[in-house]
């Protein structure tokens, strides 16, 4: 489980102070497949870094699953994000001189939980789960943007993390590709995995469980047409 309480976050800089998120109160249950909706500047992305442990609340409580993270310092942070968090980006962001498996088994090394001896046929089961296991070897720029992000997807999942965050990980695909990328996301929740989408989509009904919309800094209800660019 996802528990937000009370979460503000203030950037400051010497001209001004800006609150990106506002007291931000947030339950989400294991298993879940959700949105986070919002025009651009929202804080979609600045919710996403709280949640995943990259950047620290001004105020508030974060509990995943049995951990405060916003009481863990950066080391432990690091290691706490390796084997609980995997996350997905608009541009997939692969390696680009290490092929699709190489990419998969450099992220196991980096957390260094999944044994050795496992890492190979768990990177070939993964490519397999996305259904890119015949592109294994090769460089990601021979592969279409659906295969990459289908191979960062696999990357995310390679150590095992309970949660998925995807930032607009449909983004730069084209919609028959996005429906797939979703039908994987889906899947991964049916399987037990929480999976967060930050997305700006507007048609967001039947792709998740739950939507949650932000605008400025805060949840709210739709009128979807006032809160969408
Ligand atoms: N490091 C930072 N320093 C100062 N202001 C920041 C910083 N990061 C984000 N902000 C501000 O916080 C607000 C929310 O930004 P955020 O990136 O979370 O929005 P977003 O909804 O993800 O937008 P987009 O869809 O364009 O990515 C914006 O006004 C942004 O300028």
């Amino acid at each position: 489980m996802i528990y937000l309480e009370g979460v503000t976050k203030t950037f400051h800089s010497s001209e001004r102070s800006y609150t990106a998120l506002k007291t931000i109160s947030l339950t989400i249950q294991s298993a879940e497949y959700l949105a986070i909706v919002g025009k651009s500047g929202s804080g979609k992305s600045t919710l996403l870094n709280m949640i995943a442990g990259i950047d620290h609340p001004t105020e508030g409580i974060i509990r995943i699953n049995d951990t405060q993270i916003n009481e863990l310092d950066e080391d432990q942070l690091a290691r706490w994000r390796g084997k609980n968090i995997g996350i997905v980006f608009q541009f997939f962001q692969l390696i680009p001189t290490l092929t699709i498996c190489e990419n998969l088994l450099l992220a196991m090394e980096f957390v260094n939980v999944i044994p050795r001896s496992q890492r190979e046929t768990r990177a070939i089961t993964l490519l397999t789960q996305v259904g890119i296991a015949d592109q294994a070897d090769k460089m990601p720029a021979s592969l279409s943007g659906g295969q990459q992000q289908r191979a960062a997807i696999a990357r995310a999942l390679a150590n095992d993390p309970p949660v998925i965050l995807a930032d607009e990980p449909t983004g730069n695909l084209d919609s028959k590709t996005a429906s797939s990328v979703h039908q994987i996301f889906r899947e991964l929740a049916e399987n037990g995995k929480t999976v967060l989408v930050v997305t700006h989509e507007k048609d967001t009904s039947l792709k998740y469980q739950r939507t949650i919309w932000l605008a400025d800094g805060e949840i709210v209800t739709p009128p979807v047409n006032e809160i969408i660019a």
